[in-house]
């Protein structure tokens, strides 16, 4: 299964966890840090849709977990004024949960799929129409007296959010006006939001103690107010209750996130890689079975940051560790596994 804290769902949440979760996610494009790009753009089409008196259009929404996706769909619906609808891809299990779902959305509502990836192919199949026409078509009665009526729905946006926009289909994804991908945080950025949650959990926090949180939270600001969270309990127990530095790296190293922000896992995949398939290239589901992990889970949580950060390459044959991974380790890469560049100093040495 997935690790915990890296993941959308929240239910290995208690309730207090997730009412600070709530509390802590900004509600307006003004308070929402980063992915500035996105921001700027959406700012415009929302203005533009609201002064035409028109539903804003469809958008698309991917990236990996908790870069603030779902947030941002509730921030784009209060922007709009508009109502939001919270469904998931497998939830709507056939045709008529999503008629249920469209034909009670007040005009210019949100309605947003999550794990849009994972429709069912019948239930996808009425969404074109749905996005395209505003209209759906449903069957009544079956046999001989079957008919087909047409129902006009209220304009309205859809919202989907994925974190494997590889996995959408041609059609549906051609059906969204607006494609967003959102990236991971810099520290600076991460460093502005664990500054604000503190700020919001009424707990002090020095800056560089805000830094070292930052810089250590895989570029996700979920992780990051999670670090936060657990950071100040330990400010609370083993010191005064204000976030210094020390307690900061005292936490997280208790919590096993390294200086880079690499936890278990992400030191186990590299590891896997190299003593076991000697720097690749491995297949992603052999480094899963490897790993005890699913493939799944490592292809959208995991490999993405360690591609960014330079510790894997995605090849035609599979992954591959880089000199980066071996050094992080505290391993040498082995001389006819460098790149050209090293190849050519050693020769003119
Ligand atoms: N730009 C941001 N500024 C401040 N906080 C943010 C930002 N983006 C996300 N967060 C915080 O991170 C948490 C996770 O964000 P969110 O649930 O929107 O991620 P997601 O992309 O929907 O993830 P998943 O793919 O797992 O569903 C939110 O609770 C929110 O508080
Ligand atoms: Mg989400």
């Amino acid at each position: 299964m997935r690790e915990t804290y890296l993941t959308g769902d929240s239910s290995h949440m208690d309730a207090t966890d997730k009412e600070i979760d709530k509390a802590l996610r900004p509600l307006s494009f003004e308070d929402f840090t980063g992915q500035e790009k996105i921001l700027d753009n959406l700012r415009v089409f929302v203005a533009a849709a609201k002064q035409r008196g028109d539903a804003l259009d469809h958008v698309l929404l991917h990236g990996p977990p908790g870069l603030g996706k779902t947030t941002l769909s509730h921030i784009i619906a209060n922007e709009l004024g508009a109502g939001i609808k919270m469904t998931s891809g497998p939830v709507l299990d056939k045709p008529s949960d999503l008629a249920g779902l469209l034909t009670n959305l007040e005009p210019h509502d949100v309605l947003f799929i999550d794990e849009i990836h994972r429709l069912n192919p019948v239930v996808e199949e009425y969404l074109y129409s749905a996005m395209e026409d505003y209209r759906i078509d449903i069957m009544l009665d079956s046999g001989p007296n079957a008919r087909s009526v047409q129902i006009s729905l209220s304009p309205f946006t859809l919202i989907g959010a994925t974190t494997r926009s590889g996995l959408l289909t041609a059609p549906l994804r051609a059906r969204f006006g607006i494609n967003a991908r959102l990236e991971y945080y810099d520290s600076k950025l991460l460093t502005t939001i664990v500054k604000r949650s503190a700020e919001i959990l009424g707990t002090p926090i020095y800056d560089d103690a805000a830094f070292e949180i930052a810089r250590r939270s895989r570029g996700t600001p979920r992780i990051a107010n999670n670090l936060l969270r657990r950071t100040r309990d330990f400010a609370q127990i083993k010191g005064t209750g204000t976030i210094t530095v020390d307690i900061a790296q005292f936490a997280l190293n208790a919590l096993d996130v390294d200086h880079h922000g690499l936890d278990d896992m992400d030191k186990r995949i590299l590891t896997t890689i190299i003593d076991k398939f000697k720097g690749g290239p491995v297949g992603i589901s052999t480094i899963a079975t490897a790993c005890g992990e699913e493939a799944e889970t490592i292809e959208e949580v995991y490999e993405p940051f360690l591609i960014q950060e330079g510790y894997i390459m995605r090849t035609s044959r599979g992954r591959e560790a880089t000199e980066a991974a071996y050094r992080h380790l505290g391993k040498l890469m082995p001389q006819h596994l460098r790149g050209n560049t090293t190849d050519l100093f050693d020769s003119q040495v």
